[in-house]
C-alpha cells in the first residue's frame, strides 16, 4: 500500500526547513565561503560526465540534508519507481509517463497494459533510421525524381520546440548539404517566410503532431500541401513523396492524405514536451544521422539511470529540483534564469519554458486540493554573453532574487582564436560577481566619490548553479535534457501535482474556436464588452 504523504507544508522536513530558513536565509555567500575553504569543491556532484557546482547557492550542508529529507518524505523514490515501471502516474489523463522508455536499450522490458513498449519503440527507431538513411543518401527521390535537400518540420509546442532546439544544438553534426526549417506559428508569415526560397521538388515536410488535430499544425500543413502541389504542376500524387507524418493518430494522418507508410508512430504515454526522443525527433535524426540520434538517446539513458539509482544527495536532477523548490517556496523567487554559454543552445531556454512551465504550472494537488504554496517558477534566459549586455543588470543589482543556471562546455565546437577562453572567463566571472558582489568598502577603495558609492555597490548573495560538460555532443545534449526533465519531475513530486497534463491550454483553444466564425459575420459577438469591441474593430480594419 502506498504510504500516506501529508500535505506539503505539514511534512516534518518542510517545517524544519521553515525554521532553518529563518536561521540561514540571510547568511551571505561571502560568509559561507569564508567559513569553509572546501565549499567550492564539496558542494558539487557529477554524473554521466556532467559536473554540477551548486556551491554558490544559499545553502548549507544542513539545508541540503533537510531538502533531501523533504524529497524522501514526499515519496520521491516510489514515484520514480512508478514512472519507470509504467504506472499511470498522469492521473488526470489516466496515462503512463514513459519518455524513459524511448531511450531504453533494446533488451529492456517495460510493460504497459500487458505489452512491452520498448519493442515498439525500437521498431519505430529502426523505421526512422531506414527513412533517414534513404533521405540522407539521396535514395529517396521527390515526385520529379530529384533528391530531397530541404526538410521542413511542421508542429507546435512539444512537436516543434524539441526538434528545433535539438537541430540548433546539434547543427555542428548535421548534414550541411541539407537545410532544416521549422514552422510552428499560425501566423501566415511563419510558413510564408519559411517556404519563400525553397524548391518544392527538393522539399520534404514532416508534419509532427501527437493528436494530428492541432489547429496551427493542421492549417500550416494544409498551406504547405497547397504550396507543394501548386509548385509541382498541380499533381496531388506528389504529396506521397514529399510528406511524412509523426503522430499517435493514424486515422487522422490518413484523413489528411499522408500515406501511413510514411507515418512514424508514438504513443499516448509520451507527453508532447517529453517527446523529442520519440519519432518527433525524426528531423533531428535526418539532420545528424541515426548514429548521432542514438548518441542522444544514450546520453538520456545514462541520466535516466543516474536519476533512478543514485542516492538523492548525489543525484543531479534531484539536487537541481530541490534547489528550485528552496528558492521558489522559501525565498519566494518568482523566476529562474537559464543561461547557456554556448551559442548552439540558443533555443534551449525556450525549450525549457514548455518543459518546466507546462509541466509544473499547476494550482491543485493530485487529489484536487488548491495549493497554498507556489509551484513552478517562470523560466527564461538567453545565451551568454548576449544577456550580460541586456538583462543581467537586473540580476546583479535589481530588487528580485533570480537564481541562475549557467551551462558551459570546456571545449568549443568552433575554436577560433581566444573566443572560447573569453566566453568561459565570462561565465565564471558572472557566477563569481553574483555570489560575492562588491562591498561599499571595496568601491570606496577604488577612489569612487561618496555619492556614487551606493550605485556601484553589488550586494552579491545572488545564487547560481553551474553545469559544466566537456563538449556539446548529441550525448551531452541528451544528458542535459534528461537532467532538466527529471528535475521537473522532482519538483512536481514535492509539490504533489500532476506534471504531465496541460488542461490550462484548453480554454483559450475553445474560445478561439468560438470567435473564429464571428470574425466573418456581422452578427453581434457574444462575449464581454472588451472582446466584443476588439472583434468589431478587427472586422472594420481587416
Ligand atoms: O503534438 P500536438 O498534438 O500537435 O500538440 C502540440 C502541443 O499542444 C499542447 O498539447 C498544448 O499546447 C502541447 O502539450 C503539445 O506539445
Amino acid at each position: 500500500m502506498t504510504p500516506h504523504i501529508p500535505y506539503l507544508t505539514a511534512r516534518p522536513a518542510w517545517k524544519a526547513l521553515e525554521s532553518h530558513f529563518n536561521d540561514i536565509g540571510d547568511v551571505h555567500l561571502r560568509t559561507l565561503f569564508a567559513d569553509d575553504s572546501e565549499r567550492g569543491r564539496r558542494l558539487t556532484a557529477q554524473a554521466a560526465g556532467l559536473y554540477l557546482d551548486y556551491s554558490k547557492n544559499r545553502v548549507t550542508d544542513e539545508t541540503m540534508g533537510l531538502l533531501v529529507e523533504l524529497a524522501k518524505q514526499s515519496g520521491l523514490q516510489d514515484r520514480i519507481a512508478a514512472m519507470f515501471s509504467g504506472e499511470k502516474i498522469n492521473i488526470t489523463e489516466n496515462r503512463a509517463v514513459l519518455h524513459v522508455a524511448l531511450r531504453a536499450s533494446r533488451q529492456t522490458a517495460i510493460m504497459v497494459d500487458g505489452e512491452n513498449v520498448v519493442d515498439r519503440v525500437h521498431a519505430v527507431l529502426d523505421k526512422m533510421a531506414d527513412f533517414s538513411g534513404r533521405l540522407r543518401s539521396g535514395e529517396w527521390k521527390g515526385h520529379t525524381g530529384r533528391p530531397i535537400r530541404n526538410v521542413v518540420n511542421i508542429g507546435i509546442g512539444g512537436s516543434d520546440l524539441g526538434p528545433v532546439m535539438a537541430y540548433e544544438a546539434l547543427q555542428h553534426y548535421s548534414d550541411r548539404s541539407m537545410t532544416f526549417r521549422f514552422v510552428s506559428n499560425i501566423d501566415g508569415t511563419d510558413v510564408t517566410e519559411t517556404l519563400r526560397d525553397l524548391d518544392p521538388a527538393e522539399t520534404l515536410f514532416i508534419v509532427a503532431s501527437k493528436t494530428f488535430t492541432t489547429q496551427e499544425t493542421m492549417t500550416n500543413a494544409q498551406t504547405a500541401r497547397d504550396w507543394l502541389v501548386k509548385g509541382l504542376g498541380g499533381d496531388k500524387d506528389a504529396v506521397a513523396r514529399h510528406f511524412a507524418a509523426v503522430s499517435t493518430n493514424a486515422g487522422k494522418v490518413a484523413e489528411f492524405g499522408i500515406d501511413t507508410a510514411n507515418m512514424f508512430e508514438f504513443w499516448d504515454w509520451v507527453g508532447g514536451r517529453y517527446s523529442m526522443a520519440s519519432a518527433i525527433g525524426l528531423s533531428t535524426m535526418v539532420a545528424i544521422g541515426p548514429e548521432g540520434f542514438y548518441g542522444l538517446l544514450e546520453g538520456m539513458r545514462q541520466m535516466d539511470e543516474h536519476f533512478r539509482t543514485a542516492d538523492f544527495g548525489h543525484n543531479l536532477p534531484v539536487l537541481m529540483g530541490l534547489l528550485t523548490v528552496w528558492y521558489a517556496n522559501f525565498f519566494g523567487a518568482p523566476t529562474v534564469a537559464v543561461l547557456p554559454y554556448e551559442q548552439h543552445l540558443n533555443r534551449f531556454p525556450a525549450y525549457l519554458q514548455q518543459l518546466t512551465m507546462e509541466s509544473n504550472g499547476k494550482h491543485v494537488t493530485l487529489d484536487g486540493t488548491a495549493v497554498d504554496y507556489q509551484t513552478s517558477p517562470v523560466y527564461w534566459g538567453e545565451p551568454g554573453t548576449n544577456g550580460q549586455h541586456s538583462f543581467y543588470q537586473l540580476i546583479h543589482q535589481g530588487t528580485r532574487l533570480i537564481p541562475c543556471d549557467f551551462i558551459a562546455f570546456a571545449q568549443s565546437l568552433n575554436p577560433v582564436g581566444r573566443h572560447h577562453d573569453i566566453l568561459m572567463a565570462n561565465v565564471f566571472a558572472q557566477a563569481e560577481a553574483l555570489a560575492f558582489g562588491k562591498t561599499a568598502g571595496e568601491v570606496r577603495a577604488e577612489g569612487t566619490a561618496d555619492w556614487l558609492v551606493p550605485h556601484r555597490v553589488f550586494g552579491g548573495n545572488r545564487p547560481s548553479t553551474t553545469i559544466l560538460a566537456e563538449r556539446l555532443t548529441p550525448e551531452a545534449l541528451g544528458k542535459l535534457v534528461a537532467l532538466y526533465e527529471h528535475s521537473v519531475f522532482t519538483q512536481g513530486v514535492i509539490w504533489d501535482i500532476d506534471s504531465f497534463d496541460q488542461w490550462g491550454v484548453e480554454l483559450g483553444k475553445q474560445l478561439a474556436a468560438r470567435i473564429l466564425p464571428e470574425l466573418d459575420t456581422n452578427t453581434e459577438p457574444g462575449h464581454d464588452s472588451s472582446t466584443n469591441n476588439l472583434i468589431r474593430r478587427y472586422r472594420e480594419m481587416k
